[in-house]
């Protein structure tokens, strides 16, 4: 991670007292591998007890591969994994899964098939008697709102009731922390937003930390406290899902975590930029930490579709050649995407939410609202 990724962790860590505690689990330049093949490399990040944290990025950049690390199921080609002062993984050793004081959720859930639902949950509970081991049973059967299934085997469930005795069953050991891969992944787009909420408040119940991997930026907000974008197996942002969107230190993680385009401009003055969508006024001056943009300095803006909107073209939009036609219209319900063809023969995406009258074809104007600019160097 850069230096100023640390920073801004370490900044965010200060606003909240409880961030200075020890941490539960520290992962320290983790590189994990498959025979020769690098897939995992130099990660590091720490999560506090009773924390949401969600490792996002693309498919194949090594998410399960990490999870797999932090559960003990891989062994590390370099770095360390601590779990509440005490090393869990290095390349000398590698605590088993079970003595991990860890649960695991799995993509295809992993239920046993040929055992009932109530016997999935007691399965990790051997060493319970049986009257602890109904009473477990029933809590964790309330707690994931499954009460009158106990009975029921896998295969006469569906997918998000898999999935909330995957749940159960991970939890009925009561981990100290909980690892999820790609939970939600079998889920329709609404069971999973309505389950990721579901599950965060059930983790939150609990008072247990978790990791969770997705490749959904939705569903990485919405479930995570903090979040890591892993891209070709290396960390290249931590922090809270506010601080990603507006203050991305990359345009990969800027692309990751929501949409958007770069545009070059120039600085007339540290609150205003010349670009091709034309002079954009800021409230606040331009910085490109740790410096503030003066005057002739050339920058790179990155503007997110929502920051744009078509208008009734003027004699200004004319003048300053900040209009554009409509190439496309999509109505999407909450929100309009227009797809606008700039003078300058660039196409630029527009995301409104009111209803506008323009049509496919007709002359805008190309208004700009950027609330939180975000700079990159050029
Ligand atoms: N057991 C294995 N042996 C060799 N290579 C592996 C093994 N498991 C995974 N890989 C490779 O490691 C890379 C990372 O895989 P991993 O499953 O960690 O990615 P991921 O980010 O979780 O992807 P997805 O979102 O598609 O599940 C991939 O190129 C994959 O082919």
């Amino acid at each position: 991670m850069s230096s100023r990724n640390s920073s801004l962790h370490s900044a965010a860590s200060a606003s909240f007292p409880e961030q200075l505690s020890t941490p539960l689990l520290t992962v320290e330049s983790l590189s994990c591998a498959y025979a020769d093949h690098l897939i995992v490399s130099e990660v590091s990040f720490s999560i506090k007890e009773g924390e949401i944290a969600c490792l996002l990025g693309p498919s194949g950049c090594g998410k399960t591969t990490l999870l797999r690390a932090l559960a003990g199921f891989n062994t590390v080609a370099a770095g360390s994994i601590v779990m509440q002062g005490s090393e869990i993984s290095s390349m000398a050793a590698t605590l088993p899964p079970e003595k991990r004081q860890m649960g695991m959720v799995f993509q295809d859930y992993a239920l046993f098939p040929h055992l009932s639902v109530a016997d999935n949950i007691a399965f990790g509970l051997k060493s319970k008697n049986r009257i602890e081991r109904n009473a477990i049973i029933l809590s964790m059967l309330e707690l994931v709102r499954l009460p009158d299934l106990s009975k029921r085997y896998p295969h006469e469930l569906s997918g998000g009731q898999q999935q909330r005795v995957a749940l159960a069953r991970a939890l009925a050991s009561r981990p100290r922390l909980l690892l999820m891969d790609e939970p939600f992944s079998n889920l329709d787009t609404e069971m999973r937003k309505e389950l990721s909420l579901e599950v965060r408040d059930i983790i939150k119940q609990q008072g247990i930390a978790a990791v969770v991997v997705t490749h959904d930026q939705e569903e990485a907000f919405v479930i995570s406290d903090v979040l890591g974008i892993l891209a070709d197996g290396k960390l290249q942002q931590w922090g809270t899902a506010e601080s990603l969107y507006y203050q991305p230190e990359t345009v990969q993680v800027a692309k990751f975590v929501g949409e958007g385009e770069l545009f070059a401009g120039v600085c007339v003055s540290p609150t205003r930029v010349q670009t091709e969508l034309g002079l954009l006024e800021f409230a606040e001056p331009l910085l490109a930490e740790p410096i503030l943009l003066a005057a002739q300095q050339s920058v790179n803006l990155f503007i997110r579709p929502a920051d744009i909107s078509p208008v009734v073209c003027t004699e200004a939009h004319t003048k300053a050649h900040t209009k554009a036609r409509v190439l496309s219209r999509e109505f999407m319900g909450e929100a309009t995407r227009y797809n606008l063809q700039l003078d300058s023969g660039r196409t630029v995406s527009a995301l409104v939410r009111e209803l506008l009258p323009f049509k496919i074809d007709d002359v805008v104007g190309v208004d700009v609202a950027v609330h939180r600019p975000i700079v990159f160097p050029v």
